[in-house]
């Protein structure tokens, strides 16, 4: 039996984290060996000097914003995700909820521009386009990281990493989650902020979803300035806020990369023994927006453990600003087979997953809920399991 990992005892923001930053114009010899040592002692790292044009991530932020100020009659045209498409509190289809809404797509330009019908229904060209600039730029970025972390680790073929990612079937995604901002505890204002839409009905229950729209952001924030019983404006030091918006896991593909607009929220499980440092502070020098980029299952899989995919969460404290992030998964195609690298397999490291392809795992993800590891149940002790998950269908 699978069961949910443990919460972890301690959390602290990203940013208080010594989470490695890593500056990509550096010697390539050298940023090889930063991104394989982040790889293998955190399975997260920062990057800086990432050559992602600033007008591609200023145009997909806008895309973004303009989509989730939509009324939310307009939002829920593209909608329900079956995975893909817009979704409000829901995540997934095995009862997981955060405090966000989403817009969840394939990073091909296909299956984007038939979506964009119903994102941008004035102007869907226009948004498969932003999407497609934004996916291509940051695919690149991916394939580069996973090209040097393959010098790093000194693999034989230092392309095995990145070349499913490039490869025109890639099951690659591109999500943008919209965190609003949370003027709890005032009940006024909270009605104010959300406008609710009945879903799902169960037997008893309704399931509600919750979005917010610009117009009632605004008013929102009018409000939580003036009332006296706004917990986050007046007396934020007593009572902290701590609202889950997409709950603790690890990302299934190979690699993420995630940008967000600035606000606070990622907070990532720091394995006991990584090691502390991260970005010097001091002022007076502007560096390019980072990235945030971490291992995910299938990179763990494909280097035998010798990686790990790290566990993440991103919270929705923020009491005044909508936080955005956007978040490029870069996958396999799905009938690829995924196998420890014949190099990561060594007498003193013998192999841990049995192979799988992208199609099976995925189908064993979206049977489990978020926060379940779900790559446990390929290692190679497993079997057991694995055959009652075979039977599923
Ligand atoms: C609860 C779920 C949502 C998710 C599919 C799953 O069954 C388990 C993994 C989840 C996750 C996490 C990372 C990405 O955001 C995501 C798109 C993915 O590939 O795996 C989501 C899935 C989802 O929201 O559909
Ligand atoms: O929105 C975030 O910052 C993180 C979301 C995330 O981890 C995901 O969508 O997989
Ligand atoms: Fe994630």
């Amino acid at each position: 039996m699978v069961v949910p990992s443990p919460t972890p005892a301690r959390s602290v923001a990203a940013g208080a984290l010594g989470i490695p930053s890593i500056d990509l114009s550096q010697r390539r010899d050298r940023v090889a060996k930063l991104i394989a040592r982040a790889c293998e002692e955190v399975g997260f790292f920062k990057v800086i000097n990432h050559g992602v044009p600033t007008d591609a991530i200023a145009r997909m932020e806008a895309a973004g914003f303009d989509f989730f100020s939509l009324p939310a009659h307009e939002k829920q045209k593209a909608g329900p995700p079956n995975p893909l498409g817009y979704g409000s509190r829901n995540i997934g289809f095995n009862g997981d909820t955060g405090e966000l809404e989403y817009l969840l797509l394939h990073a091909n330009n296909p299956s984007c521009s038939q979506k964009a019908k119903m994102i941008n229904r004035k102007d869907p060209l226009k948004f498969s386009c932003v999407v497609n600039e934004y996916v291509e730029a940051v695919r690149q970025l991916a394939c580069e990281i996973l090209e040097m972390l393959g010098e790093g680790l000194r693999l034989r073929d230092c392309g095995a990493l990145s070349r499913p990612i490039r490869d025109c079937d890639s099951d690659s995604l591109v999500r943008i989650n919209h965190y609003p901002p949370c003027y709890c505890t005032n009940k006024k204002v909270e009605d104010e902020l959300c406008t609710t839409t009945t879903t799902t009905t169960t037997t008893t229950n309704t399931v509600a979803t919750a979005t917010a729209t610009a117009t009632a952001i605004a008013a929102a924030a009018a409000a939580a300035a003036k009332s006296s019983s706004t917990m986050v404006m007046n007396n934020s030091s007593k009572h902290k806020i701590s609202r889950v918006g997409f709950g603790e896991h690890s990302d299934p593909q190979i690699i993420s990369i995630l940008r967000s607009n600035g606000v606070d929220g990622l907070q990532v499980l720091q394995p006991a023994a990584a090691a502390a440092g991260g970005e010097a502070g001091g002022g007076g020098v502007w560096v390019p927006v980072a990235f945030f980029i971490n291992v995910g299952d299938l990179l763990q899989a494909m280097t035998n453990g010798r990686l790990t995919s790290i566990r993440h969460r991103a919270m929705a404290n923020s009491s005044y600003k909508s936080r955005l992030s956007i978040i490029f998964f870069g996958a396999p195609p799905l009938h690829s087979l995924i196998s420890p690298l014949p190099e990561m397999i060594t007498a003193d490291s013998p192999r841990r997953y049995r192979p799988f392809t992208w199609a099976e795992y995925k189908k064993t993800m979206y049977s489990l809920r978020l926060s379940q590891d779900r790559l446990d149940l390929f290692r190679t002790d497993r079997n057991d399991e694995l055959t009652d998950l075979a039977d599923l269908d």
